[in-house]
């Protein structure tokens, strides 16, 4: 039988619409209780290195908050790295950062960074933190993830969702492939299988049909969507979906 699919809910842009003004509302913290209450299976929160949306405070209050599982992102810096040892989080979610873009544009670079990232994650892992890697469908970062020691890897589903939005529908069926392999790839090696970015109601089905995705992340999409039906609403409605994907 198919395991469940785990729902991690990403609350950062709940901080992006609090920081356009400045001040302490909508609260992230809040928004993450809810979730929770709503279904959520874990919380993500992406602590950029600029602080564009989450802020230190923020994830304080998370950990004092939540009942279940924080995801807590970050890019592979001393100052993250120092954040993560004093909240010991239960994920730690090692991302790409570059201060211009507007979004995550792509996977971590592990294949060429295999020693340091190597030494970087072995004090998270041997301070009790599941250390996951946000990658790109490519056997070759997959490989190095696994021989550095990473326990989970999260693939980037954002080209996927890109594709399928702008309907590009067979540059939307290539990255499906490849989501497909490389789940199974990894599933082979032993790592655990995330996915995440980008994902909505209308593309989220066959990467949740992939039997080797134990979690998805999702989090702009559901946040937008809570303006229009409340948060609540907008989690059970992705409940929803992606039971049927998995039936
Ligand atoms: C790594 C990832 O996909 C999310 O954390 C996402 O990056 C958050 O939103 P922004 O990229 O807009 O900061
Ligand atoms: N790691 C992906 C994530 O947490 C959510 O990404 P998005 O749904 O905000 O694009």
């Amino acid at each position: 039988m198919t395991q469940k699919l785990r729902l991690g809910v990403n609350i950062d842009h709940v901080a992006t619409v609090r920081n356009a003004r400045g001040g302490a509302v909508p609260d992230p913290v809040r928004a993450a209780v809810m979730a929770e209450e709503a279904g959520a299976d874990g919380i993500t929160a992406h602590l950029r290195e600029d602080r564009r949306h989450i802020s230190d405070t923020d994830i304080e209050g998370l950990m004092d908050a939540l009942k279940g599982p924080l995801n807590f992102e970050m890019a592979a810096t001393a100052e993250m790295q120092a954040i993560a040892l004093r909240h010991k989080p239960h994920a730690v979610c090692i991302v790409p950062e570059k201060r211009e873009e507007r979004t995550t544009e792509g996977g971590l670079e592990v294949a060429r960074e295999e020693n340091s990232l190597a030494h970087y994650i072995a004090p998270l892992r041997d301070a009790g933190c599941r250390v996951s890697i946000f990658i790109a469908a490519d056997q070759r970062q997959i490989e190095a993830a696994h021989r550095i020691g990473a326990e989970v890897i999260e693939l980037h589903t954002g080209a996927y969702c890109d594709a399928h939005a702008e309907g590009r529908f067979e540059a939307r069926d290539e990255e499906l492939r490849k989501l497909t392999d490389m789940a199974a790839f990894a599933d082979d090696l032993g790592l655990e299988v995330h996915a995440g970015h980008g994902l909505t109601y209308d593309c989220v089905g066959p990467v949740a049909a992939l039997p080797q995705v134990i979690e998805v992340n999702i989090g702009h999409f559901i946040i937008g969507e809570a303006i229009f039906r409340g948060l609540g609403p907008a989690i059970a409605e992705m409940r929803r979906v992606l039971d049927e994907a998995r039936a």
